[in-house]
C-alpha cells in the first residue's frame, strides 16, 4: 500500500476536494495578482511624489486592499475545506487499520510488541495527520502561485528571471541536502519514540507487579535507556538544524542581495519604469514561498513514507481467513470432534501430536493433564485462534477452518484462565457494549454465574464502574462477571479454562448445582484441578505427550493427577 491507496479513501470527497482545488487555484490566482498591483502602487507612490497626483495611487490601494481581503477569506474557506475533508480521510485510514490489526491471527500479534502497534496507530499516525490537513491546501496553491511567479518574472526581465531561476533553486537543493540527513534522523526518532512508547506501556502494565517486588528501580533504569536514546538522536536532529539552518539562510541571504542589486541595476527607481523593479522583488518572494512550501511538503512526504513502510508490514499481513467465510444457516448443536491434530506454537515443539477424541452435543467434558500438556491449547484450537498444522476440528461435522470465524465464535461461551474486563460498567462488561440484551436476560445469566448478588451490593448495582480493567472487582468476582458475560450471550458451547479457581466453595457448589440441574444446557468443556468441578464431567479427557485418551465417565472416574484408579466422583442427587 502507497500513497496511491491513500487516494481511494478521498474518493467519497471528490466534491469538498473540487472545492478545494478551485479555491486553491483562485488564492494562487489572487497571490499572483498582488505582487503586481503592490509593484504598480509603489511605482506610482514614487510617482506621485514626484508630480504631486496621487489618484492613480488611491485606486491601486483599494485594489490591493480588496485583493487581500479576498485572499484572506479564500484562505480560510480553503484551509477549513481541507481540513474537514482531511481529517476524515485520517480517521477513515486509522479505523480500517484498526479493524484489520483486530483481524491478524494470534500467532502475528503473539509475536509483535503491542507498544509498537500503538504507536504506529496513534503518535506515527499524526505525521499522515499533518500531510492531510495542513499540507493539502497549502501545497497546490504555494505550487501554482510558484509557476505563475516564474512565469511573471521572465515576462518582465528574461536574464534576470533566468538568474534568478538558477539561483534560488541552488538554495533549494542545499536545504534539500539537509533535509535528506533530517529525515535519515527523523525516522530514527519515530523508531526511538515507539520504544519509549512501548516501554512505558509495558511497565505501567506491570507497575503492580514492579510495586509488589520493590522493583521500579530497574524497571525505571530500562524507561531511561530508551528515553536516553531518544534524547540522543532528538539532539543530534537540533545540531544539524542549529549549524545548517542559519548557514543556508547566510547563502539564500547573500544570493538574494546579489539578485536585489542587480535588479535595482536593470529595473530600478531611476529607470523609466519603477514598478517593474517592486513587482520583480516581490514576484521573487512569492517564488520562495513557493519553494519553501513545497520542499516541506516533500519533506513531510519522506517522513511519512517511514510510517507508511511500518504500516504496510501490519497491513501485509494476511488477515485470518475465517473473516470472509460465508456464512452458514444452521444453528449450532454443539457436537466436537478433533481428528488427528498436530499442533505447535510458531517455532516450537509440537504441543498436540495427533490428538482426536469426540465430545457430544450438550456433554460436559474435563480436560486434564499436567501443565503445559495443552489443555488451554485445545481450547484456543476450537476458537480458532490458532489454525492446526495437520488435521481437522469441526463443530456439528462442519470443518472449523471453512466457518466464518465470527459466527463460530459466537458459538462458543469462552471463559479464560484470566479474564479481561474492560474499562466501564459491569452492564458494559456483560454485554461487551452490543445491545439487544434485555434486564432480565441479563439476571438471569448473572444469576447462574453467581455473579447477581455481589453485583446488586455495588454502590450502583449493574451501573457500577469497575475501573481498568475491572480492578475494583475482586478475582472470584471479575470470574463471575466473566462467566454470566458467556453465558449471556447464550452460546452452544460453553468452555471454562479455570473459570472457577478464586470461587469460595459455597458459590462453586451454587454454580455446579445450577449446571448439574441442566440451567447451563450447553455442550461444556472444563479445564479445572477442581474436585467441585469435576464432579460435573460426564467425561474426563486427558492430554500426555499431545495426545488426548478417555480415563474415566460420569460414576467410574478417578482422580485424573493420581496415579492409582482410585474413583472420586459421587454423583450428587
Ligand atoms: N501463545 C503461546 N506461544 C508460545 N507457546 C505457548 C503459548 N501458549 C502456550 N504455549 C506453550 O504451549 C504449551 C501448552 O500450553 P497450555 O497453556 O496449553 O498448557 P495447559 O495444559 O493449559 O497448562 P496449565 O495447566 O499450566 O494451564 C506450554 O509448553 C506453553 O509454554
Amino acid at each position: 500500500m502507497g500513497f496511491k491507496a491513500l487516494l481511494t479513501y478521498a474518493r467519497p470527497y471528490r466534491g469538498s476536494l473540487l472545492l478545494v482545488a478551485f479555491l486553491s487555484l483562485a488564492c494562487a490566482a489572487a497571490l499572483l495578482s498582488l505582487p503586481w498591483i503592490t509593484g504598480q502602487l509603489l511605482g506610482e507612490l514614487l510617482g506621485a511624489a514626484q508630480a504631486g497626483d496621487g489618484s492613480n495611487a488611491l485606486s491601486s490601494a483599494l485594489l490591493l486592499t480588496g485583493g487581500l481581503c479576498v485572499l484572506a477569506i479564500m484562505q480560510m474557506a480553503c484551509a477549513i475545506t481541507s481540513a474537514a475533508v482531511g481529517t476524515r480521510i485520517e480517521a477513515a485510514f486509522k479505523g480500517d487499520i484498526f479493524a484489520h490489526v483486530q483481524r491478524l491471527p494470534m500467532a502475528y500479534l503473539d509475536r509483535k510488541q503491542q507498544g509498537d502497534l500503538l504507536a504506529l496507530l496513534t503518535s506515527e499516525f499524526s505525521l499522515f495527520g499533518i500531510l492531510l490537513t495542513r499540507f493539502l491546501a497549502a501545497t497546490p496553491t504555494a505550487l501554482l502561485a510558484g509557476i505563475g511567479a516564474a512565469v511573471a518574472l521572465f515576462q518582465i526581465d528574461q536574464a534576470m528571471a533566468l538568474l534568478a531561476m538558477v539561483l534560488l533553486p541552488m538554495c533549494f537543493m542545499l536545504q534539500r541536502l539537509i533535509g535528506r540527513e533530517l529525515r535519515g534522523l527523523s525516522i530514527k526518532i519515530q523508531i526511538a519514540e515507539a520504544e519509549v512508547f512501548a516501554a512505558a506501556e509495558s511497565n505501567l502494565e506491570m507497575l503492580p507487579a514492579a510495586k509488589a517486588f520493590a522493583s521500579e528501580d530497574s524497571a525505571l533504569v530500562g524507561y531511561r535507556q530508551v528515553i536516553e536514546k531518544l534524547r540522543r538522536l532528538k539532539l543530534r536532529r537540533r545540531k544539524v538544524i542549529a549549524v545548517l539552518t542559519p548557514a543556508i539562510m547566510l547563502i539564500a541571504g547573500l544570493g538574494s542581495l546579489f539578485l536585489l542589486l542587480l535588479a535595482h541595476q536593470r529595473l530600478g527607481i531611476g529607470q523609466a519604469n519603477p514598478a517593474a523593479f517592486f513587482t520583480f522583488v516581490l514576484y521573487v518572494g512569492l517564488l520562495v514561498y513557493a519553494m519553501h512550501t513545497s520542499s516541506r511538503f516533500m519533506g513531510r512526504v519522506s517522513m511519512a513514507r517511514g510510517s507508511l513502510e511500518r504500516l504496510n508490514h501490519v497491513l501485509a499481513k494476511a488477515a485470518e481467513p475465517g473473516y470472509a467465510m460465508p456464512l452458514l444457516e444452521t444453528s449450532c448443536a454443539g457436537w466436537i470432534s478433533f481428528s488427528n491434530v498436530w499442533f505447535g506454537y510458531p517455532g516450537q515443539q509440537e504441543v498436540l501430536r495427533g490428538a482426536q477424541f469426540d465430545i457430544e452435543a450438550g456433554e460436559t467434558v474435563v480436560l486434564a493433564g499436567e501443565n503445559g500438556a495443552g489443555k488451554s491449547t485445545i481450547l484456543a484450537l476450537l476458537l480458532a485462534l490458532y489454525q492446526p498444522r495437520n488435521g481437522r476440528i469441526k463443530i456439528d461435522g462442519c470443518d472449523i477452518a471453512q466457518m466464518n470465524l465470527q459466527q463460530l465464535r459466537r458459538q462458543i461461551g469462552y471463559v479464560p484462565q484470566h479474564p479481561l474486563l474492560q474499562d466501564g460498567t459491569v452492564l458494559d462488561n456483560l454485554t461487551m457494549r452490543q445491545s439487544g440484551f434485555s434486564q432480565a436476560d441479563v439476571q438471569r445469566a448473572c444469576k447462574l454465574a453467581q455473579a447477581h448478588d455481589f453485583i446488586m451490593q455495588l454502590p450502583n448495582g449493574y451501573r457500577t464502574q469497575i475501573g481498568n480493567r475491572g480492578v475494583a472487582l475482586s478475582g472470584s468476582q471479575r470470574q463471575r462477571l466473566a462467566i454470566a458475560r458467556a453465558l449471556l450471550a447464550e452460546p452452544s458451547i460453553l468452555v471454562l479454562d479455570e473459570a472457577t479457581s478464586h470461587f469460595t466453595p459455597e458459590d462453586e457448589a451454587a454454580f455446579v448445582e445450577a449446571h448439574r440441574l441442566g440451567q447451563i444446557g450447553c455442550t461444556t468443556i472444563i479445564v479445572s484441578h477442581r474436585r467441585a468441578m469435576l464432579a460435573l464431567a460426564d467425561r474426563v479427557l486427558t492430554i500426555k505427550d499431545g495426545k488426548v485418551s478417555e480415563i474415566g465417565r460420569r460414576g467410574t472416574m478417578r482422580d485424573p493427577k493420581a496415579a492409582s484408579a482410585t474413583i472420586i466422583i459421587d454423583q450428587p442427587g
